[in-house]
């Protein structure tokens, strides 16, 4: 859902501003452009936690936890994020009383854009029309957004992340219209990588972030906090690293011809082709030769 508001009362329920209220950061272009008059702000509402979570009662993972959620909207020019508390309260308002409590009393919206398949209020009863109906009432144009859809098939979240979860990464790129994308800060490894010429970097990602099947990756990466070539290639490894009896899942990237400093430091990996599955070999050099010939196909993959 898309809402422009004023800004007086939007900053209940929760109001995450993401950008300078006097224009607009388009992107990496460094724009500054005023859009909106009559103290409108762009505004996305979400829920918060997911609904999928407070029904199931279990954390669930997610394409784009909070912070990556932000991070988009910010390049995208939106102006602010309003998180509704999703709980009984709000599970339990019919269509009319969320719009009117939720929407009119405490957002004050002009315009209201959502999806065909949008739905609201107690027992999803509210969807795009009624919110027309009862938004027409109180002055609202509500645009009722018609679906993407890809090989005549609904474009979802459960399609996008059924894809990842398969390894499919160009079609879940393609579903998304960008990257899956693998954000977080540098942490220490064992320092195995670099005895065998492949050092690599192992990422922490936020614990509900959907990771992809294990194995074997071609990536891009970009950083704001290290000086690396932008966007620079690399392979990225998830899984159980048998051949070294790992313990826990890792996510290591190692760029390539690269050499430098990454601890600390917070990583934006975005995912392009899935080679292959993580396999246990017998010894060291013969990982090593794999990761040699995963690196040449990383190279001609970067190159087309
Ligand atoms: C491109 C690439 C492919 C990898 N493939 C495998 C694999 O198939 N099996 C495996 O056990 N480990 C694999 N690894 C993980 C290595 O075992 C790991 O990077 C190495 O043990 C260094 O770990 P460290 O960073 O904790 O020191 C791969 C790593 C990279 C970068
Ligand atoms: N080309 C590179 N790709 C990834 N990391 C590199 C590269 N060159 C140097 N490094 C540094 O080496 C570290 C990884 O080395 P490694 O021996 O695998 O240690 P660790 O097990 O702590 O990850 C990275 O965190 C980074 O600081």
């Amino acid at each position: 859902m898309w809402i422009t508001s004023t800004p007086e009362r939007a900053l209940t329920p929760t109001a995450i501003a993401l950008g300078n209220f006097d224009g607009v950061h388009l992107g990496h272009q460094n724009v500054i452009k005023p859009v909106l008059s009559h103290s409108l702000r762009s505004t996305v509402v979400t829920f918060h936690p997911h609904p999928r979570e407070y029904f199931s009662g279990e954390p669930c993972s997610l394409l784009t936890p909070l912070e990556e959620k932000i991070s988009h909207l910010k390049k995208l020019g939106i102006q602010q994020l309003v998180l509704l508390t999703f709980n009984r309260e709000l599970a339990s308002l019919s269509p009319e009383a969320f719009v009117k409590e939720i929407l009119i009393n405490q957002l004050q919206p002009r315009y209201i854009s959502v999806g065909e398949d949008f739905r609201f209020g107690y027992k999803r009863q509210g969807n795009a029309e009624t919110l027309r109906t009862i938004g027409e009432q109180f002055g609202i144009k509500v645009n009722i957004a018609t679906l993407e859809t890809n090989q005549q098939q609904r474009i979802s979240s459960s399609r996008i992340r059924e894809a990842i979860v398969a390894g499919e990464i160009e079609l879940a790129n393609e579903l998304l219209g960008r990257c899956y994308t693998l954000n977080g800060a540098i942490v220490a490894g064992e320092k195995r990588g670099r005895t065998i010429g492949f050092p690599t970097a192992n990422l922490e990602v936020p614990r509900n972030k959907l990771v992809p099947r294990y194995g074997v990756y071609v990536v891009k990466v970009t950083s704001t906090t290290v000086p690396i070539l932008d966007p620079h290639p690399g392979v990225m490894n998830i899984g159980m690293r048998p051949t070294v009896n790992g313990k826990q899942a890792t996510i290591e990237i190692h760029l390539l011809n690269w050499t430098g400093n990454l601890y600390q430091h917070t990583l934006n990996v975005e995912l392009k082709q899935f080679l292959r599955p993580e396999q246990k070999f017998n010894s060291l050099d013969e990982l090593k030769n794999q990761i040699t010939r995963d690196c040449q196909q990383a190279i001609t993959i970067h190159n087309q």
